[in-house]
């Protein structure tokens, strides 16, 4: 079998591991912790975390104010759709992109989702770092719903982005002492980072998808480290082994995967796994499936190289040195379809 195959069931998977994150963050166990993420991120790059210290109510908040803005008629959606199609902000209408465009497949099919995006929230966006005309759309204001068609969404998302950004910084310490850095080693990468946060609608499916067509096709996450929230509506599958591996959603639980710029910084040592989102089996066309993915993206003037930790005498820096914006933005404006 080859990643393009078109399975709907994968294995399952112990090889994506479950980590209670508890311990590094209360300080009973860090080592301990460091360790199982180290492991995982080398094997597979992606892992469940649990632990986590996010309240369950701001992920039902998210979710419900999510549902409430899909189900709005699609004319009032379209009030959302952003002035320019470089700015990665509001509504992003069915069938619009291709997440297997982004590998260099410039004819695969438009995947079969919707999606809102939000960025920064809480700073000034005015600050010159910010409004720098350098750093295009990058730190663009966001897009918010207006309160008569969605009520409660930007308060909803505002605390979710916030909750979001706390348990990525705490990730990257993870990941610097994973890497025997020092734990503070990427804060200077990330403390004007420009991460999106999307949710997503996978649709009931009404008929037989075009040939190749899924809910999110093959793809790897462009930024350092991705959080998903699932949903009890499977699909997430990633590659590993010659085979897709069903990514367990376990409830209360986040699912984190390493993007391409931490497998750049670690030349390869970590992998940005090839993932989907699988359609479902026939007998499962009715359900419909809306994730909450923060894609966790360093300052867009970061320049991602080689870490001299990841780099030997045999191991000469497999990626050149690249700009964290850079390589968002093409790859961005690889998965248009429309
Ligand atoms: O919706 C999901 O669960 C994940 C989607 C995904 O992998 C992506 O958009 O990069
Ligand atoms: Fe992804």
């Amino acid at each position: 079998m080859d990643s393009s195959s078109e399975n709907i069931r994968a294995a399952g998977s112990p090889a994506v591991p479950v980590i209670d994150i508890s311990p590094f963050r209360d300080g009973t166990d860090p080592d301990g912790v460091v360790c199982q993420v180290a492991d995982a991120c080398a094997r597979i790059g992606f892992l469940v975390i649990e632990g986590h210290g996010v309240a369950p109510a701001l992920v039902d908040r998210a979710l419900a104010a999510s549902k409430q803005f899909f189900a709005l008629p699609p004319a009032v959606k379209a009030n959302y759709v952003a002035d320019r199609p470089d700015r990665f902000r509001g509504y992003f209408p069915l069938l619009g992109q291709s997440l297997a465009r982004s590998t260099g497949d410039g004819a695969a099919p438009p995947d079969l989702r919707e999606y809102y995006v939000i960025n920064r929230v809480g700073i000034d966006l005015t600050v010159p770092y910010y409004s720098d005309p350098a750093k295009g759309t990058a730190y663009s204001p966001n897009i918010w719903p207006d309160p008569a068609d969605a009520p409660e969404f930007q308060a909803a998302f505002t605390d979710y982005y916030t909750a979001m950004e706390a348990l990525a910084t705490t990730l990257m310490q993870i990941f610097a002492l994973a890497l025997e850095l020092p734990r503070d080693a990427f804060a200077d990468k990330i403390d004007r980072h420009f991460t999106n946060l999307v949710a997503f609608r996978y649709p009931p499916l009404d008929r037989e998808p075009a040939p190749a067509q899924l809910r999110g096709g093959p793809h790897a996450d462009f930024g350092s480290l991705t959080i998903v929230h699932g949903d009890p509506i499977r699909g997430l599958q990633a590659w590993s082994g010659g085979q897709w591996h069903e990514v367990p959603e376990v409830p209360g639980t986040f699912t984190v995967n390493i993007g391409d710029l931490m497998a750049q910084w670690t030349n390869d040592r970590w992998v940005s796994t090839l993932h989907r989102v699988a359609n479902p089996p026939r007998d499962e066309w009715a359900h419909e499936r809306t994730s909450l993915v923060f894609f966790h993206q360093p300052n867009f003037d970061a320049l991602i190289e080689c870490l001299p930790s990841c780099q030997g005498p045999d191991e000469p820096p497999k990626y050149a040195p690249e700009t964290s914006g850079a390589h968002l933005y093409r790859k961005f404006m690889a998965m248009r379809v429309t």
